[in-house]
């Protein structure tokens, strides 16, 4: 007899079209609406990736289908099978509904694991605070993987796109040492830190053991897509960084955003468009590891870390 487990795969979650970005951006300010002003930079920005398709939507259902068949495939003769459900943070189907159809399965049994290796209380506490008090209700006995930051197969993964990237630039004639590999991630508020939350140091963590594994001694970490909130939030920013390697005489940057795992805004705007804008007045070539997605290393990081969980039972 198989027996069942739900996996509730949680991600950011994005619009599916732009007339939905208003709705979108409302849930992430805990439903307050942007002002206009907010509202058509934002749009601005969508439009400006890929001209009114969002990415991030394909990119996670695909993700989750390989996680699927992953875990399935490592699992063997475990006796286990594995059913996975999408649980989004500010779409649908939002983390609530993932928790829902589980129930509605008849699943009793589920492990939460979000499409983001960095432990926040802002970020995946959230996804999990929100999981767990939906599983307790729909009595799922649900257990949470919190990080996988410096699991093996993740650094490798990075470290493969790092080495790649880092090809190029040779080709083009730079001394692989001259190259500055700036790890990033996304920014948030400063006073996590006085909270003692691990984000800062899992990032610096992830960037060391990368670096390490792809031979590189020239590194920095920096902070990017900062919010444009009143508060600090932790710097510096890619931009700022950017300035100051320039007057440092840098002329080639690699750019590894190890705190997502799949092309969207973040990744598309933020670095493609932005930073690249940046770069290129400041005279300098910058270019971008390519994203995770479905990279086989990145789903058998997720199943390793599932199958762990479910045997420590
Ligand atoms: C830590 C973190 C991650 C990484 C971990 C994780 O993946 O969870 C992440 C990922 C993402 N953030 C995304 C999009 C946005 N985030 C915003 C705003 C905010 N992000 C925050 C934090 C994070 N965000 C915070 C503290 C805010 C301020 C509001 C608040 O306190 O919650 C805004 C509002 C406008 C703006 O500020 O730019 C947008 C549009 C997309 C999807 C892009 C797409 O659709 O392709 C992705 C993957
Ligand atoms: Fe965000």
């Amino acid at each position: 007899m198989s027996n069942k487990i739900g996996v509730l795969v949680m991600s950011y979650g994005t619009p599916e079209s732009l007339d939905q970005v208003e709705a979108y951006y409302t849930h992430i300010r805990r439903g307050h609406p942007p002002t206009e002003e907010q509202l058509k930079e934002l749009k601005d920005r969508y439009e400006a990736i890929v001209g009114g398709v969002f990415p991030l939507r394909a990119n996670t259902d695909n993700q989750v289908e390989a996680l699927q068949e992953t875990l399935n495939r490592l699992s063997g003769d475990s006796g286990y099978e594995f059913v996975c459900y999408q649980g989004l943070k500010h779409a649908a189907p939002f983390i609530e509904d993932g928790v829902d159809k589980i129930a509605q399965d008849g699943i009793k049994e589920a492990i939460g694991i979000v499409l983001a290796p960095h432990y926040s209380v802002m970020s995946v506490g959230g996804y999990i605070k929100r999981a767990e008090t939906k599983s307790s209700e729909a009595g799922i006995s649900m257990k949470f993987i919190r990080s996988y930051h410096t699991h093996p197969k993740l650094i490798e993964a990075f470290a493969n796109r790092v080495s790649s990237k880092l090809e190029l630039f040779k080709e083009a004639g730079a001394e692989r040492d001259t190259v500055k590999v700036l790890f990033s991630a996304h920014s948030l508020p400063a006073k996590i830190l006085e909270m003692g939350d691990p984000y800062r140091d899992q990032l610096l963590e992830t960037s060391r053991e990368v670096a390490r594994k792809a031979g590189v001694s020239n590194w920095q970490f920096t902070w990017q897509s900062a919010g444009r909130t009143s508060d600090p939030w932790l710097g510096p920013d890619i931009l700022d960084t950017l300035h100051d390697l320039s007057k440092e005489q840098v002329e080639d940057v690699l750019v590894a955003p190890v705190g997502f795992v799949s092309d969207h805004l973040e990744v598309l705007y933020d670095l493609d468009i932005e930073a690249k804008t940046v770069a290129k007045e400041l005279d300098m070539r910058l270019e971008r590891i390519d994203s995770l997605n479905t990279d086989p290393l990145y789903m058998e990081t997720l199943s390793e870390m599932i199958l762990e969980t479910v045997k420590n039972n």
